[in-house]
């Protein structure tokens, strides 16, 4: 996994890194510079005009490299340059010396930006040098930009957007952001998802051994985290070994939830999957999911009552579709009481819980809550902005020792010590009706399976993500939850046969 340290500690990072490598600083530059050319060239012919927008810091200086070798690949290039170069860093100073000098060169204040015809806008104006909001006339280039009819890539993050903190003001608006060796913090802020576009994570070789001085309990996801986690089974597993598990929910009008929470559980590898849903989902689940044993609550419509012998399964899910009446928080509070091994805890439980301070009070270590952006204000109240709600996140897993999932672009597992993983794979959409109640049948198949809660929280969310993104390949907006559910078998064998992020 990548560790996320702060915008500013990168420049102590890259020293030590060249110190230790005795390399020149002017040499990272160029990887880094190498590493986005390398993957421009797989996304963009050379028929496309590309103007690359440098600032005077280092990220302009990487915008300089880019465009050397990118003219050198035969790209047609215009570079415009902003802010006065006898003030520019040591490494742009070196890369405009070599910037070959047939590259049409001009500077923005002699520039009208409404004469720029472009296909393509890199913006390398600021990276996490940021110091303060934009104004002024480069606000008013980076507005322009922002709206400009052409793709618009931003080098390492959106020029004005601060690499740890939500923005204040404006930022550029990239369609993908291409970013070095590790997502900046503030890459992961939903306030953002207009400004960053599709991301992109480029390794420019300082491993992790490089990291370790910088305090930071914040980590991204790779596919290697997720492999090392998987369970190995061997040919004479049984049913047995892999997991016996129930999903609570269900109520009328909304039996499909708990369908889509079984499913999801099936479709991730549990030996034995139950549901447990009000009568009225009987004949609904046994007809459509044959595979799925169905266990019945006395009332017609909502979930009265618990399964008899609760101990009898590996881990438990509630919530999907279940209502919030009072039986079913009666319900919610046994369970929490009673049942001592895990519970996924999603959706309607969760607006119980919001709801009630006494059931609040059980939330304990074996039990893992998925929330969305919504649901988790409902919990803990309204947050100012990301960084408060992650706070806010991390606060409550630690008062709780439960492990929180805040749902949204890039979830985030939320550990009681106050580490957190952002996932890395996922697709906008995923924003539809019943994927968090796959999400839900995916980790409490992963407890059963016998996964720690941890790892059965890294792999869940990673693997849902995944299917997210490969169901969505050629149906983009028309995706919805049950093709995720189909594609949950393939991401194992995606994951297992190729290297790289996805
Ligand atoms: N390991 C890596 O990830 C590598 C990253 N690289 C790239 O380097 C940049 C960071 O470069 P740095 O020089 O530290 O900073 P910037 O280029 O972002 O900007 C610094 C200049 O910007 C001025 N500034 C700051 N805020 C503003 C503002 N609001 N308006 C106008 N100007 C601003 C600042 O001037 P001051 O006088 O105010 O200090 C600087 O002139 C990183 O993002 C990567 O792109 C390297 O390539 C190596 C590897
Ligand atoms: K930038």
């Amino acid at each position: 996994m990548l560790k996320i340290i702060s915008g500013k500690d990168v420049n102590k990072l890259d020293l030590k890194y060249i110190k230790a490598k005795g390399i020149l600083s002017f040499e990272l530059m160029e990887k880094a510079a190498e590493a986005f050319c390398e993957w421009y060239m797989k996304q963009f012919d050379r028929k496309k005009t590309i103007a690359i927008f440098c600032g005077i810091g280092n990220n302009g200086g990487d915008g300089l490299a880019i465009a050397r070798m990118l003219f050198r690949q035969g790209y047609k290039i215009c570079v415009f340059l902003y802010g006065d170069a006898d003030n520019a860093s040591s490494d742009f100073k070196s890369n405009l010396r070599i910037l070959p000098s047939n590259i049409v060169t001009k500077h923005l204040n002699d520039f009208d930006l409404k004469k720029l015809e472009t296909d393509i806008v890199i913006d390398a104006l600021l990276g996490v040098g940021i110091n303060k909001p934009l104004e002024g006339q480069l606000l008013g280039i980076v507005q322009y930009l922002s709206n400009l009819k052409a793709v618009k890539i931003a080098v390492d993050v959106p020029s004005g957007l601060p690499s740890d903190t939500v923005l204040e003001g404006e930022a550029f608006s990239a369609d993908f952001t291409v970013s070095f060796q590790f997502p900046k913090l503030s890459l992961m802020f939903p306030e953002h998802g207009h400004n960053i576009g599709e991301l992109v994570i480029l390794d420019i070789g300082i491993d992790q051994s490089y990291f370790k001085e910088f305090e930071s309990k914040q980590f991204y996801l790779e596919p290697e985290d997720i492999k090392i986690r998987h369970k190995k089974y061997h040919r004479a597993s049984h049913k047995g070994d892999y997991g016996k598990v129930m999903l609570i929910g269900g109520s009328l009008g909304k039996v499909g939830a708990v369908y889509m929470a079984s499913k999801g559980a099936l479709r991730t590898g549990s030996g034995l999957v139950s549901a447990f849903v009000p009568k009225c989902g009987l004949n609904i689940l046994q007809a459509s999911l044959p595979e799925v044993m169905v266990e019945i609550s006395n009332n017609e419509y909502i979930i009265d009552a618990l399964p008899e012998n609760m101990e009898r399964f590996d881990a438990i899910g509630i919530g999907p579709g279940k209502g919030t009446d009072i039986k079913s928080a009666e319900v919610l509070q046994k369970l929490m009481s009673r049942y001592k091994k895990n519970i996924v805890i999603d959706a309607d439980a969760i607006n119980i819980i919001a709801q009630n301070e006494e059931i609040k009070d059980l939330i304990r270590d074996n039990m893992i809550l998925t929330p969305h952006v919504m649901e988790f204000e409902r919990l803990v109240g309204k947050c100012i902005d990301h960084t408060d709600r992650l706070k806010k996140a991390i606060d409550f897993c630690a008062v709780h020792k439960c492990i929180l999932i805040l749902k949204g672009p890039n979830t985030t597992i939320c550990m009681p010590d106050g580490r957190m993983y952002f996932n890395s794979t996922g697709t906008k959409y995923l924003a539809t009706g019943g994927t968090g109640d796959v999400l839900t049948g995916i980790l409490t198949s992963f407890i059963g399976q016998g996964y720690s809660a941890e790892n059965a929280a890294i792999c869940g969310v990673y693997h849902h993500g995944l299917a997210g993104q490969l169901a969505s390949v050629n149906k983009l907006h028309g995706t919805i939850a049950t093709d995720i559910i189909d594609k949950i078998p393939e991401t194992f064998y995606v994951l297992n046969h190729s290297a790289g992020n996805f």
